[in-house]
């Protein structure tokens, strides 16, 4: 297939409806003595349309399994696939073309640029691959977070959650296949959180999207339709239709929550 094009819901070997998947990712950083296994062994499929979040102990390799599947970073041993492609083959430039058209990332700390305008920070990644979004898709991206006429505002202006909702616009304009979040609500409030959870789980049931998400909060993960549960760089539990209660069972089970 053209690495340009959106990948499909039809995965490898039968996977259909999988829009991601990992197989057997091994990530160790380091070397020696000093070597840490993030990844031992990850498996996991992420289907269209589901809400994922991915929970474990500090250390345990959230973030690293996030990074290998929006292909941000790449494992050892094992294959992240992106519909049927398998992404680990692909050179680099062809890979980041491939990201931006089918992946958007939401990062804790928002990583807006201060100087310029919510609309401004909307454009910028595409702008900067050279395929610059049109006015209409940034405004609409912007109202479909619930900032409809904060074009113009900058960062600074805008509350935390505001700030967020700027992040997510900016990862959804591309219309990609899969959010990932790296704990999208840990800089913020409980309130203006469950805002922005709120916002992640109506993309998910109203326009299709496929949202991955890492997070430490048992209630942020209760927003999901599954949890998984990493320790020590391997999937030790996978619960679906979490509560929040079960979660936190769950965590407690796999070791402190951190
Ligand atoms: N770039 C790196 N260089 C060296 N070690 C790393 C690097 N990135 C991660 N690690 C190590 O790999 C392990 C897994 O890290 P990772 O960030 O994936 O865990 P995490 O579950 O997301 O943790 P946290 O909840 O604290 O963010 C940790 O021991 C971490 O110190």
């Amino acid at each position: 297939m053209d690495p340009a094009e959106p990948v499909g819901a039809a995965g490898a070997a039968g996977t259909v409806g999988t829009v991601a998947r990992a197989d057997g990712l091994h990530r160790q950083y380091g070397r020696g003595n000093r070597a840490v296994a993030a990844l031992r062994g990850v498996s996991a499929r992420f289907a269209a349309g589901t809400f994922t979040a991915v929970m474990g102990p500090s250390g345990s390799g959230k973030t690293t399994l996030l990074h290998c599947l929006a292909g941000m970073d790449r494992p050892d041993r094992g294959t992240v696939w992106w519909g049927d492609t398998e992404i680990g083959t692909l050179p680099e430039r062809r890979l980041a073309r491939l990201r931006r058209e089918n992946v958007g990332f939401v990062f804790q700390g928002f990583n807006l640029m201060p100087a310029m305008t919510a609309a401004q920070n909307v454009e910028l990644p595409g702008r900067l691959a050279g395929h610059r979004p049109e006015r209409h898709q940034v405004r609409e991206a912007l109202a479909r977070v619930g900032l409809a006429g904060c074009e113009r505002q900058r960062p600074a202006t805008l509350s935390g959650g505001q700030q967020q909702r700027v992040a997510i616009a900016r990862a959804l304009v591309a219309r990609p296949r899969v959010l990932f979040a790296d704990e999208p609500t840990g800089a913020l409030d409980r309130a203006t959180g469950q805002d922005v959870l709120t916002l992640l789980r109506r993309g998910v049931d109203h326009d299709g999207q496929t949202c991955v998400m890492v997070t430490h909060d048992p209630t942020a993960a209760a927003y999901a339709d599954r949890v998984l549960l990493l320790a020590d760089g391997r999937l030790v539990d996978e619960l679906h239709r979490p509560t929040p209660d079960r979660v936190a069972h769950a965590l407690t089970l796999a070791g402190s929550p951190g």
